[in-house]
């Protein structure tokens, strides 16, 4: 018993040590990416955004603002802006941790930065959104895969989230809000140590590529 205790602890171990792993060497490779470099990324993925039928579609749409190499999310902002869409941003909830809240955002809305240097509305509870009311919220991520795993900052605010939405989704429901990752090319790795908490995204949009994965059931 004891043996066996060890032995699960020990993979537990290992997990966590290579998602930590995965998480600097993916981090440090989009923080080096150049400026062109981000330049074109940012250029590639709005043309990819504005091409995308969900997307098109949706009134509400929660993005969130770049940070730590991650590709650029100002030009899509704008864009959705432009569609007259109702834009979102996260904000890391002030008690509850590991939550985020969604608030509106507009181009007055006064920002300031939470405790990751990550700029967000400034609290306002008029401003507040359920997720549910949501159509498309797209999730920032470290890195992917080829089945939609997700690996993320690391403080499992993102699965928390979209908990709702994949419960439905493996009972054959459809429910808001509909996940799409955002990411360089770079972000993509050959496999991702996966945590059962782990939410898995049906789609990311790269510079260069849409990704539709098929997501197993795992009830
Ligand atoms: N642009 C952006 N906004 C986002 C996220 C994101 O990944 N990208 N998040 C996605 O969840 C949430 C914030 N999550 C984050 C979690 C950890 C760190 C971070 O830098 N961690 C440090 C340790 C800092 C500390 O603990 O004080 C590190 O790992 O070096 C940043 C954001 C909400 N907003
Ligand atoms: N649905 C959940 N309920 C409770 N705890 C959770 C849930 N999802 C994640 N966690 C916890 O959050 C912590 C961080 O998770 P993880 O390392 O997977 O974050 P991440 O996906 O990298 O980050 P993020 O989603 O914020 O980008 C873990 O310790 C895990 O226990």
């Amino acid at each position: 018993m004891s043996g066996f205790i060890a032995t699960s602890e020990q993979a537990d171990l290992k997990t966590k040590q290579s998602r930590q792993l995965l998480r600097q060497q993916v981090r440090q490779q989009r923080q080096q990416l150049t400026l062109a470099q981000q330049d074109a990324a940012a250029i590639s993925l709005l043309a990819r955004f504005c091409d995308h039928k969900k997307i098109q579609a949706a009134t509400s749409i929660a993005l969130y603002l770049s940070n730590d190499g991650e590709v650029n999310t100002q030009q899509l902002i704008d864009w959705c802006w432009q569609q007259g869409k109702n834009v979102y941003l996260p904000v890391v909830h002030p008690f509850s941790a590991g939550h985020l809240l969604f608030l509106h955002y507009q181009p007055h809305t006064p920002l300031v930065k939470n405790r990751f240097g990550i700029g967000e509305p400034k609290l306002d509870v008029r401003n507040v959104i359920l997720p549910t009311q949501i159509d498309i919220i797209c999730t920032p991520l470290v890195a992917f895969d080829d089945t939609g795993a997700r690996l993320g900052m690391g403080g499992g605010f993102y699965d928390r989230t979209l908990q709702h939405w994949y419960q439905h989704f493996q009972a054959n429901k459809k429910s808001k809000p509909y996940p799409i990752g955002l990411a360089h090319d770079c972000q993509r790795v050959t496999a991702i140590a996966s945590e059962h908490w782990d939410i898995p995204l049906p789609e990311i949009i790269t510079p260069s590529k849409h990704f539709s994965f098929k997501l197993k059931p795992q009830l």
